[in-house]
């Protein structure tokens, strides 16, 4: 039997949120040990973020080609290996998987198990039979993708994110159950690779994004022939020799869609399951384990990161929670997690990105005072590039303050960045008003949405008064 280990800090998951949490605590002379059960890099490297960017990279390539004819370049239609896609796919987790691997996290000092984690006591796990006794855990297990009870759904051969990345050959019609983020990036992304696709949605497309915003998205894929289904309930599920059959129930009644794949996109359930959490007294429901704003559990010594702890779920929401962790775990501070200014970014094309609160959020909690936008198609370097679609919005609280923002376009997610340190710092309207903004670039957009903000000012007649009378000294 090998001697207990008995760390400062036990990391359950060697995932986004568990790998920044063991390295930074590595980093500071802390002995540390990781357990992950599976890949290193979780679902991020291996299932999720960096697979889903990778084919739509390749999938904007073919896009690029289609469309290079408005430049005055003509290159044919496409050709598309999909299996060569795939290879790409492959190689850009090969070029990543180092950062996040055994031998580079045994190098910072991480003592790692290849185990599974089970808690057997309040500060005691079992790693597949090896015991280590921490000071201190933090559970970043993350999620699974959440298979719905549609009848016949279990029984027929369906994707979800684990599996479709290794799918070499093009789907012929891929049906998609969910129209969130994961539904919307691979259809768009299979669509230009050259597949049929319908996408299931049971409420509004996109729906957790303002509804302006995300038309942009919608109406793009709609246009580039991605058959949308909103409000339409799957019902049934049945295979068959040539593929399964979906039957859905809209406002029009019945009907049933013949696909040649299927992929299951319909959000994430907690890896709680088999953690032991009882016997550490850890509270936990359908949600993921129960954390304060401190994302602390019911556990004292024990604290929970990433998609196990029930908020967004997004690999920087992730890395931020685990930042925050180490405070109290090596500096004994107090924290407190703030997620009013959390982005996120769906990364279809045009992008879709969001930080604070939407329009709709903001008047629900009785803070939107005003909402400004500013167009893509009113910057130079959009009409530069041919990609005049979408827009910004801006969200404004009391005193012009920046609660949140929008944007839908090219390189949303860039701009996005702006955004969330406008939102973080708790800047206001006249802050990105003054921002000198390199010309041409998109994220001028985010300046002159602050500028509409002001137009009233110029137009009043006592400032204009005001203004031709200073004229007159000359
Ligand atoms: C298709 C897809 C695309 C996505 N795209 C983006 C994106 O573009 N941007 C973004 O911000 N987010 C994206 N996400 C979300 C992002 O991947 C997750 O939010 C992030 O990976 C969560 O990190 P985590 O550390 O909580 O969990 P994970 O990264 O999943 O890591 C958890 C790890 O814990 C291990 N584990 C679980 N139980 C045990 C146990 N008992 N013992 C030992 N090990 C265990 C697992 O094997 C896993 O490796 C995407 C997700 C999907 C599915
Ligand atoms: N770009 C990114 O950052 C990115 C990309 C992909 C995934 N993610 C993360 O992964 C998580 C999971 O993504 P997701 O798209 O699976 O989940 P989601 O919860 O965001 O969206 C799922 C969609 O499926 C719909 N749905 C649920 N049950 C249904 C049913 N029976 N029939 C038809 N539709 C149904 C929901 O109404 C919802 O619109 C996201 O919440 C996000 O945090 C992030």
């Amino acid at each position: 039997m090998a001697p207990i280990l008995k760390p400062d800090l036990c990391v359950i998951g060697g995932g986004s949120g568990g790998l920044t949490t063991a390295a930074a605590a590595a980093a500071f002379g802390v002995k540390v040990v990781l357990v992950e059960r599976g890949a290193m890099g979780g679902d991020c490297l291996n299932y999720g973020c960096v697979p889903s960017k990778a084919l739509i990279a390749a999938a904007k390539h073919v896009a690029a080609i289609r469309e290079a004819k408005r430049f005055g370049i003509s290159a044919g239609e496409p050709e598309i290996d999909f299996a060569a896609v795939k290879d790409h796919v492959r190689g850009v987790i090969a070029a990543i998987a180092p950062n996040d691997s055994v031998e580079r996290f045994e190098g910072l000092g991480v003592t790692v198990l290849k185990a599974d984690a089970v808690f057997v006591g309040e500060s005691t796990i079992s790693a597949s039979g090896q015991i280590v006794e921490a000071r201190r855990f933090v559970v970043a297990a993350g999620s699974s993708p959440l298979v719905p009870d549609i009848p016949g759904l279990r029984e027929t051969t369906h994707f979800t994110n684990e599996t479709i990345f290794d799918l070499r050959q093009r789907p012929e019609h891929l049906v998609i159950i969910g129209g969130g983020p994961i539904g919307m990036e691979m259809a768009q992304a299979h669509r230009r690779l050259g597949s049929r696709v319908t996408v299931l949605e049971a409420g509004a497309l996109l729906g957790r994004d303002d509804p302006e915003l995300a038309a942009v998205v919608v109406e793009t894929l709609r246009g580039e022939g991605v058959a949308l289904r909103e409000r339409a309930k799957v019902v049934a599920v049945r295979g068959g020799d040539r593929g399964p059959s979906v039957t859905i129930e809209t406002d029009e009644g019945r009907e049933t869609i013949e696909a040649s794949h299927l992929l299951v996109a319909v959000g994430r359930a907690p890896n709680v399951a088999g953690l032991g959490l009882e016997a550490a007294g850890i509270d936990y429901d359908a949600r993921g384990i129960k954390v304060g704003r401190d994302l602390r559990t019911s556990n004292r010594r024990v604290y929970a990161v990433g998609d196990i702890a029930g908020g967004p779920q997004f690999t920087h929401v992730a890395n931020y929670q685990a930042g925050l962790v180490l405070r109290p775990i090596l500096f004994r501070l107090p924290v407190r997690e703030r997620r009013d200014h959390l982005p996120h970014v769906t990364f279809t094309d045009p992008e879709l990105g969001q930080v604070g609160p939407t329009e709709r959020e903001a008047k629900a909690a009785g803070s939107l005072r005003d909402v400004v936008r500013w167009p893509y198609r009113e910057n130079d370097r959009a009409q530069a590039e041919r990609r005049t679609g979408g827009l910004v919005k801006l969200v404004l609280g009391e005193g012009g303050r920046i609660l949140g923002g929008g944007v839908a376009g090219m390189a949303a997610g860039e701009i996005t960045n702006m955004l969330s340190l406008a939102v973080g710092k708790k800047m206001g309207v006249a802050d990105l008003r003054d921002l000198v903004s390199p010309y041409p670039t998109l994220a001028e957009i985010g300046k002159r949405a602050a500028t509409v903000y002001y137009r009233p000012y110029t137009e009043k007649p006592s400032v204009r008064r005001l203004v031709g009378m200073l004229a007159r000294f000359g």
